[in-house]
């Protein structure tokens, strides 16, 4: 059994003005990797070809070490939330309860009511008449409804207010009590990965900058704010990106190549995403 629960190499899609990859992505099993980057980026085509809703162009994808992203086994194993509730608006909730007992080996009828409850559905409503929120909270409700190992959530928690994205995290780590349990999770809004996320990986112009453990990347980098002059001593490959001001630069740097002395405040995620796009050219 592979260590990882979601694996691509090579991974390659070709649109008109836009390639995305070779993206090489290894999500290790109990982790909350969550997937960063500007709009259009390549986030949501990325989580497509994993998901098997997008043909690839070249390289390998494996989910559970299975292959075949369409697999029966698979369809049980992942869980998965859009921004958007992806069923027929004239369903109510106990027509899509019907639906996914059909649908899923293992579903877990009770679970699902259990939740219902918990986010305060109504039964008898037409999706088309839930708010936002609403539907959300029942996109969660069937992914965490059929015993999936994996949560691939695209932009899940886009346009909710603070209070029903704090309960969306609060069962998304409950889903991580188990260890086997992974979540892949692309998302606009940092503040809600810097709470949850293990790993961030940071894709840019259809490329991985980087993967890394989210409490390294705060060690690692750090935030300086220096006159022109003293900007000089310090090397061209330590600076990631830089703001000018009046009175000097703020520069986002990597703490291993900085001299001794200069204080250096730790980073927020969205500091190093800003730096990272708008430095590039720097670096
Ligand atoms: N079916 C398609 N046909 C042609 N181009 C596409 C298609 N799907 C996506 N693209 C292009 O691929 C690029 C990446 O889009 P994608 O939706 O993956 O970005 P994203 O990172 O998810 O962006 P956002 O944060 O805005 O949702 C964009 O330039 C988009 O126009």
């Amino acid at each position: 059994m592979s260590n990882f629960a979601i694996e691509t190499k090579n991974l390659v899609k070709r649109f008109d003005g836009f390639t995305l990859g070779p993206i090489d992505l290894c999500i290790p099993r109990g982790a909350i990797v969550g997937y960063i980057g500007q709009n259009g980026a390549g986030k949501s085509t990325t989580i497509k070809l994993l998901l098997g809703l997008l043909h690839k162009d070249a390289g390998e994808i494996r989910i559970l070490d299975e292959k075949n992203p369409k697999s029966m086994e698979l369809k049980d194993k992942l869980g998965v939330v859009f921004d958007d509730l992806l069923m027929p608006e004239e369903m109510t909730f106990t027509d899509v309860e019907k639906f996914c007992s059909k649908v899923y080996s293992k579903w877990d009828k009770a679970r699902f009511h259990r939740l219902r409850e918990h986010f305060h559905l109504p039964e008898a409503q037409m999706i088309k008449h839930y708010s936002r929120g609403m539907r959300m909270k029942l996109s969660m409700a069937v992914a965490l409804s059929h015993t999936a190992e994996i949560l691939i959530l695209d932009e899940a928690t886009s346009g909710l207010d603070p209070i029903v994205r704090e309960e969306i995290l609060e069962l998304l780590l409950d889903f991580m009590q188990d260890e086997n349990h992974t979540i892949f999770v692309s998302s606009h809004i940092l503040s809600d990965l810097e709470k949850i996320a293990d790993y961030i990986a940071f894709i840019h112009n259809g490329k991985i900058l980087f993967m890394e453990a989210k409490d390294e990347l705060k060690e690692n980098y750090g935030i300086c704010t220096l006159s022109d002059k003293d900007v000089k001593n310090i090397e061209e490959t330590a600076i990631i990106g830089k703001r000018i001001h009046a009175f000097g630069q703020e520069l986002l740097v990597k703490r291993d190549l900085i001299p001794k002395g200069i204080a250096l405040q730790k980073p927020s995620i969205e500091d190093i995403m800003i730096y990272f796009v708008k430095g590039e050219k720097r670096r």
